[in-house]
């Protein structure tokens, strides 16, 4: 059944996201099928994204006007959420009350006037820090530790503007904070037709760590459908992406088609060593994605404490494999879109521990820093995506 409003809609999508759905390709899949105008379709985002965002925090201030909350119907308690996040987001009582009303009476109209009541009745009150961002408590905990602080994590909560690389040079974009790095400013459209290609710019600096020349063979291990093979294909190298997932390659296939980008793809199940060497390789290792929160808010209050840990042990195969494939004098670049300290400087430390014929190389970040010395771990400002990068070079072959 078609929505028939950005708030019926919103509600639809936190519901199937409570059933274990992905906020941002059930969201994207919806909007292409309606054919609402883009003041609707922002309205729709806003509030899914700003609701997940911020759920602990809404959960929080709605705390002392419910009783028993997880008794009430899930679409109750959506809409209570959603009207929650209006009034934090400032908007006035009287264009945020009725709206919410109306939605609850559509499945469950004996709750209106809680709802009614609730909505009117909310409060300011001082939450405290991990409450305020919306973190799990075992992982706000951890990151204070490891970083001295947690407050960068406001950044994931802050809407990001569209970034984007470019192939092809277009009129008129706004530039990004990388060169070929660009900012869209318009409605979503087909970009690779266009020679652009969605792409954070803390993904995009991976691929630029690498220093590659034209020219030369690059393995792109871990490349999914292939969007940092992409760049360095266009700077002139010859691309090997390798990937487990067959789907992904064939959807990068296509994309690297329409950019007009030459990349050969090659499907295996990377814990297990490769037939060829190159001088140049980078790892985008599978990771628990934290650095990620802005645009797939649901995924911080489905990690568990023992995640990262588990995450590390199969980098680290990977990171083998990736050794071995590096030839001697070569390059080899670890990248993960989190900011754990198992799933970064941990597996930098075991990984160098095992392997002296590989030595860190310093990394000019042009982005703000989290903490570097072994690798460096990028903050989620200004739209950046958290990611974690270590350089390293082969010094000689002992293994
Ligand atoms: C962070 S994503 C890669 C993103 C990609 N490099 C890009 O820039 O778009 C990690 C990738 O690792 C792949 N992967 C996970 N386990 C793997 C394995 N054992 N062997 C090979 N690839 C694996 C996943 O299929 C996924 O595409």
């Amino acid at each position: 059944m078609r929505p028939a409003s950005p708030r019926a809609l919103a509600v639809r999508i936190l519901l199937e996201v409570e059933r274990g759905g992905r906020a941002q390709l059930l969201l994207d899949r919806a909007l292409d099928r309606l054919s609402w105008p883009e003041r609707d379709r922002a309205y729709a985002t806003h509030l899914v994204y700003g609701t997940l965002r911020r759920l602990r925090l809404l959960d929080f201030l709605l705390e002392p006007l419910l009783e028993r909350p997880e008794k009430l119907p899930r679409e109750v308690r959506w809409v209570l959420r959603l009207g929650a996040w209006e009034w934090l987001s400032g908007k006035a009582d009287h264009a945020r009350v009725s709206p919410w009303v109306e939605e609850a009476k559509r499945t469950h109209p004996r709750l209106a006037g809680l709802v009614n009541a609730v909505l009117r009745r909310l409060e300011p009150r001082e939450a405290p820090e991990c409450v305020r961002l919306s973190l799990p408590e075992w992982l706000c905990e951890a990151w204070r530790a490891f970083f001295g602080q947690v407050a960068f994590a406001e950044g994931f909560n802050e809407p990001a503007p569209l970034f984007l690389t470019a192939y092809r040079s277009v009129e008129g974009l706004r530039p990004g904070p990388l060169p070929d790095s660009y900012i869209w400013e318009g409605p979503k459209t087909d970009f690779s037709a266009l020679g652009l290609q969605p792409q954070n710019p803390a993904s995009l600096f991976a691929a630029m760590l690498l220093e590659s020349s034209p020219g030369e063979r690059v393995l792109d291990l871990c490349g999914g459908a292939g969007l940092k093979a992409f760049y360095l294909a266009a700077k002139g190298a010859e691309v090997i992406s390798y990937d487990l997932n067959p789907r992904r390659q064939q959807a990068g296939e296509k994309t690297a088609r329409k950019l007009g980008l030459r990349v050969t793809y090659r499907t295996q199940d990377l814990t297990e060593p490769l037939s060829e060497k190159a001088k140049k390789v980078l790892l985008d290792a599978p990771c628990t994605g934290t650095g990620t929160f802005r645009s797939h808010p649901e995924l911080r209050y489905r990690l568990a404490p023992q995640d990262p840990g588990r995450m590390a042990q199969l980098q680290l195969k990977l990171l083998e494999t990736a050794a071995r494939a590096t030839e001697e004098g070569g390059i080899l670049v670890y990248s993960v879109c989190t900011l754990t300290e198992e799933e970064g400087e941990g597996v930098a430390r075991a990984f160098l521990a095992r392997h002296s014929e590989f030595e860190p190389e310093p990394i000019a970040c042009p982005f703000p820093v989290l903490r570097s010395g072994l690798g460096v771990y990028v903050a989620p400002e200004g739209g950046l995506d958290g990611f974690y990068y270590l350089r390293l070079r082969k010094v000689n072959s002992r293994t």
